[in-house]
C-alpha cells in the first residue's frame, strides 16, 4: 500500500492537478484498520516511501516520523462513512477548484463526465463560522458526508468543498488519482461550454443512462 500511494501522490503534480504542497492522497488498510497518508508539508520532489505516514481510524500516528497530512481528519471520515472505497484524493487543480470556490456543482453536460460520474458533481454548502473555527477538517468531512446523504457516492466519487477544493475517491488511490484527472478535465469543459452557450442544457437523461450504465452497470461502480 505504501508504494501504491507514494506513487499516487508523485502523479498529482505530474497531472497538473496540484503547486506546491497542496493536495494529498492516502490509501486504505482495511484488514489492518489503517490508512496511509501523505506527510504535511513535504514537497512532491522530496517524497519517499519512508514520509509516508500510517494512521489508525481514530487518527493516531501508528508509524511514520513526520506530521500526517492536516486534511486526515477528512480522509478518515470519508473511509468510516464511504463503503467500498480505498483510495482518497485531495487537490486544488484549478477548473475543479474555481467550480468550488463559485459555490456551483459541475452539471452533467456530456458524455466525457457520463463515462465516470452518473451525473452532476456536487459542490457541498458553506460551512458556518462555527464548523470553520471548530475542527475545520472534521467539519469538512461531515459536509461531504452530507452533501451524499441521497446520493451513491460510487457513482459520483466526487466532491467539491465549498470554497475550498475538491475531494475525489475510488477503489485504491490509483482510481481515486484517475477521477480526480477526470473531474479537471471536465470542470474545464464545463466552463468552456458555458462560455460558448450559456444556455448550454444538462445532457438528456438517456443519453446520461446509456454512457454511465454501458461502462459500469447498475451501480457497479468498478465496473463489470
Ligand atoms: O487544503 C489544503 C490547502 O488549502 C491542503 O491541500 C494543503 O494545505 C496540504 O496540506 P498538507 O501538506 O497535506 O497538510
Amino acid at each position: 500500500m505504501k508504494e501504491q500511494v507514494l506513487e499516487a501522490n508523485l502523479a498529482l503534480p505530474k497531472h497538473k492537478l496540484v503547486t506546491f504542497t497542496w493536495g494529498n492522497v492516502s490509501g486504505y488498510c482495511e484488514e489492518e484498520g489503517v490508512i496511509v497518508i501523505k506527510p504535511s508539508g513535504v514537497p512532491y520532489k522530496d517524497l519517499t516511501v519512508e514520509d509516508l505516514v500510517v494512521v489508525d481510524l481514530e487518527g493516531n500516528v501508528v508509524e511514520g516520523n513526520k506530521n500526517p497530512s492536516s486534511d486526515t481528519p477528512t480522509h478518515l471520515m470519508l473511509y468510516k462513512s464511504f463503503p467500498n472505497i480505498g483510495g482518497v484524493v485531495h487537490t486544488h487543480s484549478p477548473w475543479a477548484t474555481s467550480w468550488a470556490q463559485a459555490g456551483r456543482d459541475i452539471p452533467a453536460l456530456g458524455t466525457t463526465q457520463a463515462d465516470y460520474f452518473y451525473g452532476s458533481v456536487p459542490c457541498t454548502r458553506k460551512m458556518t463560522d462555527d464548523e470553520v473555527k471548530g475542527s475545520y477538517e472534521l467539519e469538512t468531512g461531515k459536509v461531504i458526508i452530507e452533501t451524499f446523504e441521497n446520493r451513491d457516492h460510487l457513482a459520483v466519487p466526487s466532491v467539491l468543498v465549498h470554497s475550498h477544493a475538491p475531494f475525489n475517491w475510488g477503489k485504491d488511490p490509483q482510481d481515486a488519482v484517475h477521477q480526480a484527472v477526470v473531474l479537471e478535465e471536465v470542470a474545464k469543459m464545463a466552463l468552456h461550454t458555458y462560455q460558448i452557450n450559456p444556455e448550454t442544457p444538462v445532457m438528456q437523461q438517456s443519453l446520461l443512462d446509456k454512457h454511465y450504465l454501458r461502462k459500469h452497470g447498475k451501480h457497479a461502480y468498478y465496473g463489470q
